[in-house]
């Protein structure tokens, strides 16, 4: 509540920017409203309240800007637009400035705010208000200087102009030469502090957070292929801005790096990304030019823009020229397309590309030890709704981009804002959605903390409408009250015991340093590059035979599901065919039979009547009896080709058992490859082992970079699979191998209801498995796998998978443990269960519960979630389930046992667990199988 009798906008949990923030009305709306009166509350914005802001010249921050090193709030700040010297002072209205921090806003008797709140006031708090009466200098040091000392140090940054149209958006951010924005100014400072610093390692910035080694050979008149720097000779009128030398602010820069600087300039029109370095093609002037893409960034996480040209600046003068050549294309695309600038977001980046200086002085051009920041600057579409302005056609479209990319961004900002909320109370935070819109999407790493974020907020309260510039200050409300927690910065390799390997060059102490740098002359260079060049090319074989295994996998199941299709299919036919064949000739023969039969008796009779008497029936006798002659050939005929169709069988007999042969080398080929792969990974790690990475001392790193360096030694190792670094895996892959088979267990268990011939086959494997261990299944998570699959309804279960997995599962947890000394960390629970028992060899363990059978398989704590269902988010579902639980019909089982009835006996409605009748079903099963086997085989 506020002296005034105003309403403090209050942003609360569940407000979304499309709602009107919760308004704590006052007790003092009456006041409020008076305070309307004619002559009173009259907004002057020339009364400037006391920003103070300190002088600036020289080196420290300006800043009451509070650094938190793990939560960082978005600053929200606002500038207001001055009124143009032309137009005439308006006697009221609806903004008043009360302090550096607080705005009101007073609705007018028109507006539906007036008659929805009775003419209550607003209050607006922000990080910071600028009048009318601030410089371009003042904003910069209060706005951006902070987040430009903390991307030279290494970190992202991002600051956006958020406001209706002609509200000082672009002035804000680049201003013009006379009086230069954000972006001039950041450049300025940057190459004023770097400019000594400036490297010309051959190292860029790729993807999304990426850093990449080009033209090592120093190859010159290829590296315009990279810098892309041919572009800066387009340009012929660079602009100069005018920036006193009072702006040379001192910052902070850390002097054992050399700096690449980089810029990329982008558009995102209608939802699509363009570059706005990428010339239009003049001669067509066409209207079209081609979108960039987003792309997954699988290292890092994140989207970038795929194909956005990246320029290396080596002056502030050139990074001016590419600010001129993206606003010309700006402006020449927007006016080809009829399209106002004002319709689209621009982004500027600048990356801060980092090398390492070694104590010999030599800099370190090699990706893995350098380091990049990036810092953007977005100069956002118009704010105001364009939907009340009857749009139609492109414009419409166009409209309805512009609204979707910022209201996604405020419900993003609100989102983010509810899960602080939901964390704070310890509850699941909801996912935040920066999928919706390609301008969030392109943020989300920084609004997921990894990075600082500021919000210049412009409002232009005698042009704009109070409705358009309330709904602007409600965003930056909801913005600013969203905190960033901070990740930690990504960490590169440390310097000590380098490896001689890398690229080196030897720094001069001169100004011009940078265009007189040497190779060092290493002397075990060639060596170390030989065995460079040895482990990346079994590297490469590795991923090679890894490809040709897994495509060789792919194909025999491929192959092996074909065989048995058709196996079954063409036996189906055969025996079709060959029953009915059988059939009808038994039909024939009986006739026939029957028919001589029944002549021969009647010829007899004849004969015994009257031997020379002519009978009538003689005749047809005779007749019937040539018929019969001629059934009995065409029985013959039947035999001959019964015969045919039994060798026609077994040639396809023959087929068969080729198609299997084919599967079984298949197979073996399978198993080579795997082997290979063991075997090379065994070579690789060898090498590794006698030739490890470089130990850093502790002196020279920070207690983040040696974790760093240690978590990209783990990397490495994952590479060439976590088996061997875990020290599980056999001389022959045995690890790989049996979790291998857990996964294609689990794949094809759960990826439909029923349990089929894949699941069968895998299932037959492991019980095959030779040398299995209690480690083994315990590690792989096997007997976790197991036991879900017995708790799991299947529609049907041909092939008793169930009762198998329960016997396997049996089988397992009968294995010998290993004795404790040797146990891992991992394994202390399953001993416990058997460490109070006098029984060292385990000869009365089938005594034992299931539930202690399965406690040992599965831990209480084991969080395996990829168990159970792949879906790609580790974090559970929203109701609390594991995720995947669905997958198991809703049944309210607990993953881990708890009280629950023992999942795999029946639970017969009493709550009671009744293993008689589950065994019975079983066995009812069993037998139904065998007797559809016996009828299929008969
Ligand atoms: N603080 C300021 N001091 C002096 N002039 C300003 C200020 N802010 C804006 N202007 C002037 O106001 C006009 C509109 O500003 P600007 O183009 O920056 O608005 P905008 O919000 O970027 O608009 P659009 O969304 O259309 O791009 C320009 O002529 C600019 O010079």
């Amino acid at each position: 509540m506020t002296s005034d009798g105003t309403s403090v906008v209050s942003p609360t949990k569940g407000q979304g920017i499309a709602k009107a923030p919760t308004i704590q009305k006052t007790a003092h709306h009456s006041a409020s409203r008076r305070t309307k009166s004619p002559g009173q509350r009259r907004i002057d914005l020339n009364d400037t309240p006391d920003t103070s802001i300190p002088p600036k010249s020289t080196t420290s921050l300006p800043v009451n800007y509070v650094t938190q090193p793990e939560k960082d709030p978005i600053k929200a700040y606002l500038r207001i637009r001055p009124l143009p010297s032309t137009q005439p002072q308006p006697s009221s209205s609806y903004l008043k400035v009360l302090d550096d921090q607080y705005v009101s806003l007073i609705p007018p008797e028109d507006t539906n705010a007036y008659r929805k709140r009775q003419g209550a006031s607003d209050q607006y708090q922000f990080t910071k208000i600028f009048t009318n009466s601030t410089s371009q200098k003042q904003l910069f040091e209060e706005t951006t200087l902070p987040l430009l000392q903390s991307f030279i140090h290494g970190n992202n940054a991002l600051i956006f102009a958020y406001g209706v149209t002609n509200s000082g958006k672009t002035f804000t951010m680049l201003g013009n030469e006379l009086d230069a924005g954000i972006v001039p100014r950041t450049i300025h400072i940057l190459f004023h502090n770097l400019q000594h610093r400036l490297s010309q390692a051959r190292v860029k910035p790729v993807m999304h957070s990426t850093i990449q080694s080009y033209d090592l050979n120093h190859a010159s008149e290829v590296d315009d292929e990279h810098e892309n720097r041919s572009l800066l000779l387009d340009v012929l009128d660079t602009p100069d801005y005018n920036i006193p030398s009072d702006n040379k602010y001192e910052l902070d820069v850390d002097a054992r790096f050399e700096y690449g600087i980089w810029i990329t300039f982008a558009e995102i029109y209608n939802e699509k990304v363009y570059d706005l370095l990428e010339s239009p093609n003049n001669k067509k002037r066409t209207t079209r030019r081609t979108s960039l893409p987003l792309k997954y960034e699988y290292r890092s996480g994140y989207k970038y823009v795929a194909g956005l040209k990246h320029i290396r600046v080596k002056s502030a003068k050139e990074a001016y020229t590419v600010i001129q050549k993206g606003q010309q294309n700006r402006v020449v695309f927007s006016t080809l397309m009829n399209q106002s600038s004002s319709r689209s977001h621009s982004i500027f980046t600048i990356s801060l590309v980092r090398c390492p200086i070694d104590q010999d002085d030599y800099v370190i051009e090699d990706p893995a030890y350098a380091t990049m920041s990036k810092l953007s600057i977005v100069d956002l579409a118009g704010s105001e709704r364009y939907r009340n302005t009857f749009n139609q056609g492109q414009r419409l479209k166009e409209a309805g981009n512009i609204n979707k990319s910022l209201m996604v961004l405020g419900q993003c900002m609100e989102t983010l804002r509810m899960n602080q909320i939901k964390i704070d109370s310890g509850k699941r935070p909801i996912m935040v959605p920066f999928r919706q819109s390609k301008l969030t999407e392109l943020f989300k790493n920084t609004f997921e903390g990894n990075g600082k974020v500021a919000i210049v907020v412009n409002i232009n309260p005698f042009d704009t409408g109070f409705d358009e510039n309330s709904h602007v200050m409600k965003f930056a409300a909801i913005a600013k009250e969203v905190t960033t927690v901070q990740q930690q910065q990504q960490q590169k390799l440390a310097l000590h015991d380098i490896s001689d390997t890398v690229y080196k060059r030897q720094r001069r102490t001169t100004t011009d340093s940078n265009n007189h740098l040497e190779l060092r002359n290493n002397k075990t260079t060639s060596s170390q590059h030989h065995d460079d060049t040895f482990v990346n090319s079994l590297l490469e074989q590795m991923e090679c035979l890894r490809d040709k295994w897994l495509d060789a996998e792919a194909r025999y199941r491929s192959m092996e599901s074909d065989i048995r299709q058709q196996i079954s299919s063409e036996t189906k036919l055969e025996l079709g065919r060959m029953e009915e064949m059988y059939m009808s000739l038994l039909r024939q023969q009986n006739k026939a039979i029957e028919m001589e039969t029944q002549i021969d008796t009647r010829l007899e009779t004849l004969g015994n009547v009257e031997e020379n008497e002519e009978s009538p029936d003689r005749p047809s006798l005779l007749s019937l009896k040539t018929r019969q002659q001629q059934l009995f050939l065409e029985i013959d005929k039947l035999h001959v080709l019964l015969k045919d169709d039994t060798v026609q069988k077994q040639s396809l007999l023959d087929k068969i058992s080729a198609l299997e042969n084919d599967k079984a080398q298949e197979q073996a080929t399978t198993k080579r490859l795997n082997s290979n792969i063991t075997q090379l990974k065994a070579v690789i790690n060898n090498y590794r082992k006698n030739s490890p990475l470089p130990k850093l001392p502790s002196s020279m790193i920070s207690d983040g970079e040696s974790q760093h360096a240690r978590s990209l030694q783990r990397s490495d190792s994952d590479m060439l699979g976590d088996n061997n670094i875990r020290g599980l895996d056999g001389p022959d892959g045995q690890y790989a191998n049996f979790l291998e088979l857990r996964k294609q267990l689990r794949r094809s268990v759960f990826k439909r209801e029923e349990l089929l011939e894949d699941a069968e086959s895998t299932l037959h494997e492991i019980e095959q498995f030779e040398n299995v261990t209690f480690d083994l299944v315990k590690n792989t998570k096997m007997g976790k796998l197991l036991k879900l699959i017995t708790q799991e309804e299947f529609k049907s279960d041909p092939y008793l998978i169930q009762h198998r997995a329960l016997e396997l599962f049996k089988r397992f947890a009968r294995l010998p443990r290993p004795h404790p000394d040797q146990q891992q960390p991992s394994l202390a629970n399953s001993t416990k269960h058997y460490s109070n028992l006098d029984d060292p060899d385990h000869t009365h363990q089938d005594d034992y519960t299931e539930n202690t059978l399965m406690d040992d398989f599965c831990d209480e704590d084991d969080d395996d979630d990829d168990d159970i269902g792949d879906n790609g988010n580790d974090s559970g579902n929203a109701n609390g389930k594991a995720p995947g639980f669905e997958l198991f019909g809703n049944q309210e089982h607990s993953l881990d046992g708890g009280n629950a009835c023992e999942p795999m006996l029946a639970d017969d409605g009493d709550g009671k667990c009744d293993s008689d009748t589950f065994s019975s079903d079983v066995q009812e099963d069993r037998r139904s199988t065998r007797k559809r086997r016996r009828t299929l085989r008969s």
